[in-house]
């Protein structure tokens, strides 16, 4: 396999998860490199989100080790793992349609301000740090004040990439993100998925979009049945040998 040159954020030992007689992991190896955006491919099944469950503490595997920044880590939820610096970006998004844009960012996260035992929310506070953040990704909203349910796909997608980028985090999971986008919206997302990674970020993207993978990433790790089969520094291999990596017609 092709291995990377650059400091990883997250390495993947040897991980093996079973549910039941469903061997979902087998022995995992991969590597994030800091500062980059690695795709995640294989087919329905593959393992990739159980994968990236463990990773952000959904799912423990039951061996093998994974460190993030170099030290061993053992998540006992995704709260553990947002606590150092991993967010997840979720097919269902998990936006709260009645509420803004300002208080979805804050959700779970509300600044207050008060003295001792007597809090407030600050929505001062919230609105003008909101709006810092979606400027500073260049994020399109109408406004922070607009509610979530007014935003097309792609601004809602955006507003969920925006909120796991703040907070300082480190590595953003993504799991298809533009899934159910339009074309336009689906550039408009690819932009912010690279201004991420301008920005620092690591990225870690689950995609069935081959061009997409082609575009964004600068590595690419298949997974096939369990197993991740092969690694590729994506400017080193093309579509058509992910696409026979992904099936099994070539290994390595
Ligand atoms: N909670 C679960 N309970 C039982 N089996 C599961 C569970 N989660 C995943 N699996 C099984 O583990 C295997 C890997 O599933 P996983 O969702 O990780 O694949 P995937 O590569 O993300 O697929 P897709 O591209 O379709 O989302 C599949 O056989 C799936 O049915």
């Amino acid at each position: 396999m092709t291995t990377t040159q650059a400091t990883s954020i997250v390495d993947v030992q040897d991980v093996s998860l079973a549910f039941g007689s469903v061997k979902a992991l087998q022995n995992v190896n991969l590597t994030l490199a800091a500062g980059e955006i690695t795709a995640l491919v294989g087919d329905n099944g593959a393992g990739k989100s159980t994968l990236v469950r463990c990773i952000s503490g959904i799912h423990k595997p039951q061996s093998g080790t994974i460190s993030f920044e170099g030290e061993p880590v053992h998540f006992r939820s995704p709260e553990d793992a947002r606590e150092a610096g991993i967010e997840t970006v979720h097919q269902n998004l998990a936006l709260v349609d009645d509420l803004t844009v300002w208080q979805n960012l804050f959700l779970n996260r509300e600044i207050t301000r008060g003295i001792g035992p007597i809090r407030f929310l600050d929505r001062k506070a919230m609105k003008e740090a909101a709006d810092h953040m979606v400027s500073s990704l260049a994020v399109n909203v109408p406004a922070v004040k607009s509610k979530v349910r007014r935003l097309s796909g792609g601004q809602r997608q955006a507003v969920s990439i925006c909120r796991a980028a703040g907070f300082s985090s480190k590595l953003v999971i993504m799991d298809e993100p533009t899934a159910a986008l339009g074309v336009q919206e689906t550039a408009k997302v690819e932009e912010l998925i690279l201004k991420l990674r301008d920005d620092g970020h690591s990225v870690l993207l689950i995609s069935h979009n081959f061009s997409q993978v082609m575009r964004l990433s600068d590595q690419v790790w298949v997974m096939r049945a369990g197993r991740c089969v092969a690694g590729r520094r994506t400017i080193e291999t093309t579509g058509d040998e992910i696409v026979s990596l992904i099936t099994g017609s070539r290994d390595k």
